[in-house]
Order: C-alpha cells, then sequence, then structure tokens
C-alpha cells in the first residue's frame, strides 16, 4: 500500500465521519454567507506578482515535521507582504498536521486566493472547502477518474470555485483535464510513491499542457533561478511549501525569493 493509498483510505473514513457531524444540509446553509471567491487563475496571470503560492504546511509524509508551531496568522499575512500571489492552505490533519480552522484564519487575515490542499474524494469536500472561505479547491488526478473530477469539478465551478487539477504524467493529463471542470493544471514534481523529487517532471510537461490552462508547478523549487527556468516553458504558478516552513519565519523566506526574484528577472514585481 503506498501513502497515497494510505492518504485516500483515512479520508474516506474522515469524510463518512464529518457527514454525520454535519450532514450535507447544515453544510450548505452556511455556504451564502461567503464572499464572492478571488480568482486564483487571475491573479496567476497578473504580470506585477510573482506567481508564488505560498504553502502552509506543518508537517509532511515525507519530511515528518517540517514547523509544527508556525502561526497561521502571522506566517500566512507575511507571505502576503512578501510578494507571494496567493495561500495554499492544507487542511489535512491526519497526515499534515493542518486543520479547515487554519484556513479559516487564512482567510480572515487575508485578501488573495486561497487554495484549499487535500485529498478530495467526495463532494462534500467541496462544499466544506465554499463554506470555509476557499476559493479554489486541488483535485489529483492520480487518485481520481475522469468521471470524478468532471463532476466534482463542476460541482466546485457552481459555487464559484476554481479547480487545480494535479497531475504527475501525461497519462493522468489525458485520462481527467476537462476543460469544463478545470481552470488550472498543477504539475507535481513529486513523486508520491517513493517521494523523489524531479523538476524535469513539469519542464518536460509543460507542452503538453494546453494554452487556456493556467500552468503551475508543484513541490521541490526552492531558488528564483528554477523559478525563471519554468516561467520561461510557460509555468505562471509556483507552489512553495516546505523551503519556507522549513525556516522559523517562513514568510522571511518568502521574501527573500521574493527579493531574488525582483533582482534576476526583467519583470517589475510590485
Ligand atoms: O509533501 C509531501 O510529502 C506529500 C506526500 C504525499 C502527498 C502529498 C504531499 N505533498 C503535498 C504537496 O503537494 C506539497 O505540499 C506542495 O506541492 C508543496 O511542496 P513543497 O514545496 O515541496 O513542500
Amino acid at each position: 500500500m503506498t501513502i497515497l493509498d494510505k492518504i485516500i483510505e483515512h479520508k474516506r473514513r474522515e469524510v463518512a465521519d464529518r457527514q454525520s457531524l454535519v450532514p450535507v444540509k447544515l453544510l450548505e446553509k452556511s455556504l451564502y454567507m461567503q464572499a464572492q471567491p478571488l480568482s486564483l487563475r487571475r491573479y496567476l496571470q497578473r504580470d506585477d506578482l510573482s506567481g508564488i503560492i505560498a504553502e502552509f504546511k506543518r508537517k509532511s509524509p515525507s519530511k515528518g515535521f517540517i514547523n509544527p508551531h508556525a502561526p497561521v496568522e502571522r506566517t500566512t499575512l507575511g507571505y502576503m507582504q512578501a510578494g507571494a500571489s496567493a495561500l495554499s492552505v492544507l487542511t489535512d490533519t491526519e497526515f499534515f498536521g493542518g486543520k479547515n480552522e487554519d484556513l479559516t484564519t487564512a482567510r480572515r487575515y487575508n485578501f488573495c486566493p486561497i487554495l484549499r490542499k487535500d485529498f478530495v474524494v467526495d463532494e462534500y469536500q467541496i462544499l466544506e472547502a465554499k463554506s470555509i472561505g476557499a476559493d479554489a479547491v486541488l483535485l489529483i488526478a492520480a487518485v481520481l477518474t475522469g468521471e470524478e473530477v468532471l463532476r466534482l469539478g463542476r460541482l466546485a465551478k457552481s459555487l464559484g470555485l476554481e479547480v487545480l487539477l494535479e497531475i504527475h504524467n501525461a497519462e493522468e493529463l489525458d485520462k481527467t483535464l476537462h476543460p469544463d471542470a478545470v481552470s488550472l493544471v498543477g504539475v507535481n514534481n513529486r513523486n508520491l510513491h517513493d517521494f523523489s523529487v524531479s523538476l524535469d517532471t513539469s519542464g518536460e510537461l509543460a507542452r503538453r499542457i494546453p494554452a487556456e490552462f493556467v500552468k503551475v508547478t508543484e513541490s521541490g523549487l526552492s531558488s528564483a533561478a528554477e523559478i525563471e527556468a519554468l516561467r520561461a516553458v510557460g509555468y505562471q504558478g509556483f507552489l512553495i511549501g516546505e523551503t519556507f516552513m522549513r525556516h522559523s519565519r517562513p514568510e522571511k523566506a518568502c521574501a527573500a525569493l521574493v527579493q531574488q526574484l525582483r533582482q534576476t528577472e526583467a519583470i517589475t514585481l510590485l
């Protein structure tokens, strides 16, 4: 059994438990209170912003504890002030040490698109994402069929949420890329079976992603040179977690990287 199988098995149980505590009908009633979502797609297309999606991540299956006590408020607000374009908040508790409240807190403190980073297997989680103030959700092609991506993606879209479809290879892309349901495609450089990381994955898959989708490169990014190289092949979003979170002040690491980008790239970042 791979780590991804374990995560998904646990997630199905967790979603069932949650539904028995807060039934769909009750969750749906809370949705009307949410503000108009912000478009991750549009924020990543802005050339006055860095394109960085800064992730709040306490621990991970590949690294164990990274920064278990980082405060959500200071870190996420600091990410935004540093020049990140958007936030990613891991809400999975068992494997990543996150929780829904981390996202609601980030929402309260920030005016920027927020990606709910979790392992979606059920419609319930899409409603939940909306109810906690997310603007976008992740759908992982490795654990969903094409039909499931379409169904979950259409529900997300009907609620005003954008879908970032995560792929690791061309087969996953071909199987799940539904223009009706997906607005952004994320290439994960981390092999979720053995945790090895190769930015070549993003390099190789870039040309296979149709131009209408905003391209995001995910995992293992740590330098301005890497961002520059991937921007040159068409990426507009750069999802970065561990490189920032392993510092005692993650927001300062984000600021340092944005500063490097300002110096190395021929664009004027705000
Ligand atoms: O990060 C992991 O170890 C991991 C293991 C299994 C499934 C997913 C995992 N990570 C989720 C992510 O997609 C990353 O948090 C995200 O891309 C940021 O990556 P990084 O910058 O390398 O922290």
